[in-house]
């Protein structure tokens, strides 16, 4: 036995910085960001998303993704977009899409090296809001199947309702707005 047990309960001990800052800050979460999307635009199962996305579009998304991150990961720094659900609501996202994403954040991690902890709290920090992420019907397919629809009034407006709550969906609070 070493005496090392006795450091888990040591009330003098220094708290752990944040996942932000062991991840190295805005400028290195930048930088990985670009590099996961970079990744996704080349992905066989994702990269079509991108293909008709604008340039401006692509810079305000990295931007977002960065605030995001940073904010959930401990940084000092303000999400001002869209909740979760509101932002991937109607996107007909599966676990074709999820595993592409991991695909892309898996290279990532050993691009940049990261080491083992790092990358389990990164992966779980994603997977908290797959519930938020994954499983809507595409709203494309929703308008095609409901010709009466108004597009002006959501998906709710025809009967279909994501996230599902009737049928128990666990989605994070913080992945949704109040109302949406
Ligand atoms: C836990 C996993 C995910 C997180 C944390 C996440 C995070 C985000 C954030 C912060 C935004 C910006 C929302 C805004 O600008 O208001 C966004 C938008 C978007 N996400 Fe995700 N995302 C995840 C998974 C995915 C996956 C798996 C895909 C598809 C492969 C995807 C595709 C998109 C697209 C295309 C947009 C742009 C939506 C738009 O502006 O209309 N996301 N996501």
């Amino acid at each position: 036995m070493t005496g090392t047990a006795h450091s888990d309960i040591d009330p003098t001990a220094e708290p752990q910085p944040s996942l932000y800052e062991r991840l190295g800050g805005y400028d290195a979460i930048y930088v990985f960001a670009a590099a996961a999307l970079k990744k996704g635009m080349a992905h066989p199962d994702i990269g079509h998303i991108w293909a008709h996305m604008s340039e401006s579009t692509f810079y305000k998304e990295h931007i977002n993704f960065v605030d995001f991150l940073s904010e959930q990961w401990g940084g000092n720094v303000r999400y001002r977009g869209r909740d979760m659900v509101t932002a991937h609501r109607g996107m007909g996202l599966t676990e074709v899409h999820w595993n592409a994403m991991f695909d892309c954040l898996y290279e990532c991690y050993d691009e940049f090296g990261l080491p083992q902890e790092l990358r389990d709290e990164v992966d779980a920090s994603f997977t908290k809001f797959k519930p938020a992420v994954v499983g809507s019907p595409s709203y494309r397919d929703v308008v095609l199947a409901h010709p009466e629809i108004d597009v002006t009034k959501g998906m709710k407006s025809v009967g279909v309702h994501w996230p599902d709550r009737r049928r128990g969906a666990a989605i994070p609070a913080e992945a949704e707005q109040s109302g949406s």
